[in-house]
């Protein structure tokens, strides 16, 4: 049934001027998205006027939820001081002063307008330091767009390099070599077959894609173990995980990266991504000694706006909020565990922290499983007034509280009751 009249309608007029409609596939749900009108604190509005509470918050990016006040403020009072320069400003030094300060291994910071962009520079900054051609991905591990990571990313455990984006050249498959999550003896394994032409093994601590189970310390430590034995780097991809600690997600685990990436959260909701790391790997970036091993630039790299809203992000992130939200997002996965027991259903709720993920049933040839019956319960919630992704990602914001999480729980036993019946005519 229509959800949504006017998104409905103005899906046909994107449809005129856009590929699908479309400009995120991530986001694209069919037969049409709804179409947001605004969002304030933990509550998103769409073009009906319908109002729900936000437990996807961008992917996770808006850890302070919409249109946070001191949020706005820092990023219309940059604004009004001009959005971009080709020249630095203070807010650049002042945020990587703040970004740096999050862990000890980030004694450099870069900045870049997305995690993708971010991703792909730490790559090539490893390919840069090494000299070596190879990264090591999890295979199912999401990345981003950049195509040397664009490989295995939707959450399948295939050790076969496969990419989504058609039309990769081999010679890119070919320098991408997949390991498994969470296997020690298997993963190392397979870097020592080609030890010598690794550049960096890129790992996200939490990978949603991977059911947003986390690496154990045992893992981390293989990783960390292989990579000083043989001088290849470990990068973190902390875009998604940052938010489970306030040093990040690999210290929270015990571990330590060469690199780290991030990106969300540190933005304020405005773009960013950033690579952060020891000062001797960051050095390919230096260009005052000469022409830099790794040039990079991008037109809107650290602009004041995105500088600001950053800095008020995290000033606002505390380690009392931090564990204010991880508590919340313990009390979510609970709650939603035990409608799922009451409704005799196998599916898990996975995740650590703030972040949470609903995998329904992995029994082989479960009626009650797969990505279909995530898009149906994630239809059967924008019903019932809640916003979570389409594969059952989701997360808890700051400006949440007692009253959204009860609302959540309730609303989610109807939806999983509507979605299961739905699964089931
Ligand atoms: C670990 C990790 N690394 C890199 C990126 C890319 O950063 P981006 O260019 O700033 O989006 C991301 C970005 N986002 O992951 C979620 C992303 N992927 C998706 O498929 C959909 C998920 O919707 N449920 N929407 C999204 O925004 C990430 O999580």
């Amino acid at each position: 049934e229509s959800i949504s009249t006017a998104s409905r309608e103005m899906y046909a007029r994107a449809c005129e001027v856009l590929p699908g409609g479309n400009t995120r596939t991530g986001i694209f749900n069919s037969p049409y998205p709804i179409y947001a009108r605004s969002g304030n604190g933990c509550r998103v509005t769409d073009l009906d006027g319908v109002e729900r509470i936000d437990f996807l918050n961008n992917s996770t990016t808006l850890i302070h939820g919409h249109a946070h006040p001191e949020i706005v403020a820092a990023v219309t009072e940059a604004a009004g001081r001009g959005t971009c320069f080709a020249l630095p400003t203070e807010a650049e030094v002042e945020f990587a002063e703040a970004v740096c300060a999050r862990n000890e291994s980030f004694e450099w910071a870069r900045f870049t307008s997305s995690g993708t962009e971010a991703v792909m520079m730490a790559v090539q900054a490893a390919r840069a330091y090494t000299g070596k051609p190879k990264i090591a991905k999890f295979a199912g591990a999401f990345h981003g767009a950049y195509d040397s990571v664009a490989v295995n990313n939707y959450g399948s455990d295939s050790l076969t390099p496969h990419s989504h984006a058609t039309g990769t050249p081999a010679a890119i498959l070919a320098n991408t070599v997949m390991i498994p999550f969470n296997d020690p003896d298997g993963a190392v394994a397979i870097l020592r077959e080609n030890v010598d032409d690794f550049a960096c093994v890129l790992i996200d601590p939490v990978p949603w894609r991977l059911g947003l189970l986390p690496a154990n310390r045992e893992f981390l430590a293989a990783l960390r173990a292989f990579c000083d034995e043989t001088g290849v780097l470990l990068v973190s991809d902390e875009i998604s995980s940052f938010r489970i600690g306030y040093h990040g997600a690999m210290h929270a685990m015990g571990g330590v990266a060469d690199l780290t990436v991030l990106g969300k959260i540190i933005g304020g909701g405005m773009p960013i991504g950033a690579v952060t790391g020891r000062s001797k790997f960051m050095s390919v970036f230096d260009p005052s000694q000469g022409t830099p091993k790794l040039p990079h630039s991008g037109s809107y790299n650290a602009n004041p706006v995105s500088m600001a809203a950053g800095m008020a992000s995290l000033r606002l992130l505390t380690p009392e909020q931090i564990d204010r939200i991880n508590a919340m997002g313990e009390q979510v996965r609970r709650e939603l565990r035990s409608v799922i027991a009451e409704e005799g259903l196998d599916w898990a709720v996975n995740g650590m922290s703030s972040l949470f993920r609903i995998v329904t049933s992995t029994v082989p040839g479960s009626d009650l499983s797969g990505p279909e019956l995530s898009r149906l319960l994630f239809q059967a919630l924008l019903t019932n007034g809640i916003l979570i992704g389409n594969s059952g990602l989701g997360c808890v914001s700051t400006p949440m509280g007692q009253g959204e999480i009860d609302e959540f729980a309730v609303n989610f036993k109807q939806a999983v009751r509507q979605a299961v019946a739905a699964a089931r005519s």
